[in-house]
């Protein structure tokens, strides 16, 4: 197998991207923990070693992870990584030029393990050597502004680019306080020397356009497998972004068809994982109350001329999964427990399961309905604690950015 390819959601789990949460987490307090998207503050320890166990667990099960921060310092120790990642975060029309030259000399100065630190968990006025600044931008800062915002969604790899068959999207971001993690996953693709000189497609998102109402985010990305990937379009992802992934996917050879089905814009749901993932070849877990037979749903393939085929699909999603992967009747799994318990399951995301191999899927062992359901289904249920994990929105499919999984 290539050394990052990712063929299907349930093959066996080989290498994956984590981001432990850091100095990110100490900044994100109750005034801005809602514009950067999380719901609550988090007991930094406690997120830490409950993120200890999810990688334990993949490890266990024959999964090397990589950490986020890790390949962030090891692509800085490259002068021209470094001044690329410089030059798209700290330039003129974001601190104007004084503040700019101020900030870059002192995130310069920092070694590479602070620098990563630093780009990711956020810089604040107060940590900058301030009498060096005429700045008027700075003046009129207070020392407990941010001049980097911190980046706590870091933590949820899934999102920020996605890794479909033999190649990669590094995505451009629906919200803006997620769009600078894109920067460093471009700068680790393309600089750092475990993929440098790898062979690889990037299909979108790899250059300094304006995308504007083009965004991707891998939350919505499945890739069912046998050349067919899923992709739900929700509040983070846009019809324009998915006929542009599809048509990459189709020009370079790695995706036959791509099946879209239309989410409703609501924060539970703000991605397809949220609600649909897959358990077994021919399982998924699903939330009923989304999950509808009668979502809009296209199928999109590659017509004579180079030119989209989009068909609107008449029998529903559940039916043009099964035709592509050729299994007659999916086994689908629905959240537990009561109405009110199965809306408080989804919501600390019961659906959002990430399988290590074909049938054995790790998840929170705070649902305890969903995985009743899903054990008596015949899934293994590996449980991990998500006390405060959790409380950022995501389980451990948003959390993880598979690069190298076996086909089906
Ligand atoms: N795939 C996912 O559903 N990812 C979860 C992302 C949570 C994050 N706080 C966000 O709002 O973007």
């Amino acid at each position: 197998m290539k050394d990052f390819y990712v063929g299907s959601e349930v093959g066996q789990l080989r290498k994956v991207i984590l981001h432990r949460p850091d100095l990110c987490l100490n900044r994100l307090t109750p005034s801005n923990c809602e514009s950067l998207l999380f719901d609550d503050v988090l007991r930094i320890e406690l997120a830490g070693k409950e993120h200890d166990a999810f990688q334990k667990v993949l490890r266990d099960n024959g999964t090397e992870v990589f950490l986020l921060h890790d390949l962030l310092e090891e692509t800085l120790a490259s002068t021209e990584a470094k001044n690329w990642i410089l030059d798209h975060q700290v330039n003129k029309n974001r601190f104007g030029n004084d503040l700019a030259k101020d900030v870059r000399s002192h995130l310069s100065s920092m070694d590479n393990d602070n620098l990563a630190r630093y780009l990711i968990g956020g810089l604040s006025v107060s940590e900058l050597d301030s009498s060096l600044s005429k700045s008027m931008t700075l003046d009129m800062m207070s020392p407990s502004d941010f001049l980097i915002d911190p980046i706590p969604n870091h933590l949820f790899t899934r999102d920020t680019s996605c890794w479909i068959y033999g190649g990669v999207s590094m995505n451009p971001m629906a919200k803006a306080a997620r769009k600078r993690e894109t920067v460093h996953l471009r700068a680790i693709y393309n600089h750092h020397p475990m993929f440098k000189n790898s062979d690889f497609f990037t299909y979108f998102g790899d250059d300094d356009q304006n995308y504007d109402l083009s965004t991707i985010e891998g939350g919505d990305v499945l890739v069912i497998g046998r050349g067919t990937v899923l992709i739900g379009m929700s509040e983070r992802t846009t019809p324009q972004g998915v006929e542009q992934l599809s048509r990459a996917l189709f020009m370079t050879g790695q995706a036959k068809k791509v099946i879209a089905l239309e989410l409703p814009k609501a924060r539970s749901c703000m991605h397809l994982d949220t609600v649909f993932t897959h358990m077994d070849i021919d399982c998924f877990t699903y939330y009923p109350d989304i999950m509808k037979g009668d979502i809009a749903c296209w199928e999109l393939t590659m017509g004579d001329n180079e030119e989209l085929v989009t068909t609107r699909v008449k029998d529903g999603f559940i039916k043009a999964i099964e035709r592509s992967l050729g299994v007659s009747e999916l086994r689908l799994i629905p959240t537990g427990g009561d109405i009110y318990e199965a809306e408080r399951e989804q919501w600390n995301d019961a659906n959002n399961v990430l399988a290590v191999r074909p049938g054995v899927v790790v998840t929170y062992e705070r649902n305890i309905h969903t995985i009743k359901n899903m054990q008596a289904a015949g899934i293994e249920v590996l449980t991990i604690p998500g006390e405060d994990l959790g409380r950022g929105r995501g389980g451990a499919r948003c959390m993880s950015c598979p690069i190298q999984r076996d086909d089906i």
